[in-house]
């Protein structure tokens, strides 16, 4: 079973290997989403929603909302973002009896990255 809890942030940032517009300083709604895999407990959850909120929330959006994003990540694209949170949510995940999944960073409407922790990247 899968499950699935969306979050957003506000964040500053330019992409330091860009030739174009998005190398200049700019910023974006981003819209995150946290997918983790696991069986259903004794209350016929994969984990509460709250848990899971409070664990993003603690560890992702109080530290990357209203960031610089170059302050904490090299190059902050879309695909650096999530791999930077992925690694940052797996063990606070495991913890809790279940996997981590998935991790999409949207940066627009229609332009985002996801990550699933392959090793080739
Ligand atoms: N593969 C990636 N390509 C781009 C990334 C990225 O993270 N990964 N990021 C950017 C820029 O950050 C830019 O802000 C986003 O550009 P874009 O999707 O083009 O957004 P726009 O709203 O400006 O353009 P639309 O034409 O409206 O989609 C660039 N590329
Ligand atoms: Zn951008």
């Amino acid at each position: 079973m899968l499950l699935k809890k969306i979050f957003k942030f506000d964040a500053a940032h330019n992409l330091t290997k860009y030739h174009g517009k998005c190398e200049k300083l700019h910023g974006h709604t981003y819209r995150l989403a946290v997918t983790v895999k696991g069986k259903l407990d004794d209350q016929d959850m994969v984990m509460d929603f709250a848990l899971l909120k409070d664990i993003v929330q603690k560890e992702i959006i109080a530290i990357l909302d209203h960031a610089y994003l170059n302050d904490i990540i090299e190059n902050p694209t879309a695909e650096n973002i999530a791999k930077w949170i992925w690694q940052r949510l797996y063990d606070k995940i495991k913890a809790q009896n279940c996997a981590l999944y998935e991790i999409e960073v949207w940066e627009t409407e229609d332009s985002g990255a996801i990550y699933r922790g392959e090793d080739d990247d």
